[in-house]
């Protein structure tokens, strides 16, 4: 089974207008309420995709309930923990540049910790645990360690998409796959990561600690595929983009699909890119038919030493 874990779930409050004006009083008339958060994301896609997953995570108050109603009625099971405080509703504005404000998730109290490394211990070789989102500064320390160390231990699939210094920390548990962003990826080593050679470079260096597949998001300037025998570019296909968020999670859900249907590397990889760009190009997360219009369109080539400005 795909387990998805998200620890801060939220609404995306989304909305659309031609012109946003800071400090203006501005109205919308096109206002969507999405379920969101990465990890809810990835299930939502992988349902799409025709793979059943169970959404793990922490959910509180009426915005918990809206969410976890929203998934059951697209078919997805859900096994949140409750929480006292609400889910937060993040704000995506859109209109000639996209604008987000993501809120604070509700803390975190021991038993409730404690219950998500219940849940864990119970899945089996095999299964996957997708860890995405932000995570939450005052937990224990070496809580997350102890949940990556139980899926190193266990065969289970850990999948990885974060940022901070949590990302660095847990990529030492060698992840199946983990997915930073340009700037994800250059917080981890300190650097600007503004050539292709230097999104490769480091993906070697995590490559090296033992993370199996790494793939690293350029927004529409594409992705990087880096694994040990493998450093590949892919290039998006051209469409009008309409909603990013969300683009990144349909990347990580459309890798994870097409393994688990057994391609190779490469194919899940350019499955997670057509995933990625076809949520970029409609307002809610991408459907399958779209991927699959999309999928010849993404190409993919090996990456040549000479340098590519990002
Ligand atoms: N403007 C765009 N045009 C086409 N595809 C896009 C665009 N933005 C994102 N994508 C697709 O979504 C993937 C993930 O996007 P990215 O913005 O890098 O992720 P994240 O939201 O995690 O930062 C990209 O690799 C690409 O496949
Ligand atoms: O947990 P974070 O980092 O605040 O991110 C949460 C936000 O990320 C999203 O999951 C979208 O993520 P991506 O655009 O990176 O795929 C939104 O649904 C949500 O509002």
């Amino acid at each position: 089974m795909i387990y998805t874990c998200t620890f801060s779930p939220s609404i995306d409050y989304t909305t659309y207008l031609p012109v946003f004006s800071p400090g203006g009083l501005n109205r919308t008339e096109d206002v969507r309420y999405y379920p969101g958060g990465k990890g809810i994301n990835v299930s939502r896609v992988l349902k799409r995709l025709g793979t059943d997953t169970v959404a793990l995570g922490f959910t509180g108050g009426f915005t918990g309930q809206y969410i976890e109603q929203f998934l059951k009625q697209e078919g997805i099971r859900t096994d949140f923990i409750p929480v006292d405080g609400i889910t937060r509703i993040n704000v995506k504005i859109k209109a000639e540049a996209e604008t987000e404000l993501n809120g604070p998730a509700p803390e975190l109290n021991a038993a409730q910790l404690k219950a998500l490394a219940d849940k864990l211990a119970h899945f089996s070789r095999g299964d996957w645990f997708v860890l995405a989102g932000s995570l939450p500064k005052q937990v224990p320390d070496g809580y997350f360690q102890q949940l990556a160390g139980m899926c190193r231990e266990r065969g289970i699939h850990f999948v990885l998409d974060t940022s901070g210094p949590l990302l660095r920390e847990l990529a030492a548990y060698q992840p199946f796959l983990i997915k930073p962003n340009a700037e994800e990826l250059g917080e981890l080593f300190g650097a600007d990561i503004t050539s292709q050679a230097a999104a490769v470079r480091y993906a070697r260096r995590l490559v090296e600690l033992g993370i199996r597949h790494v793939v690293v998001s350029l927004g529409g300037k594409g992705a990087i595929y880096v694994s040990k025998d493998i450093a590949a570019v892919a290039e998006v296909p051209k469409g009008k983009v309409i909603n990013t968020v969300g683009a990144g999670d349909s990347l990580v859900s459309g890798f994870i699909a097409a393994w688990e249907a057994g391609a190779e590397p490469l194919e899940a990889f350019r499955n997670g890119v057509a995933s990625g760009s076809a949520t970029a190009f409609q307002s809610d997360l991408c459907r399958k038919q779209d991927v699959e219009a999309l999928r010849e369109q993404v190409t993919i080539k090996p990456f040549q030493e000479q340098d590519v400005n990002l």
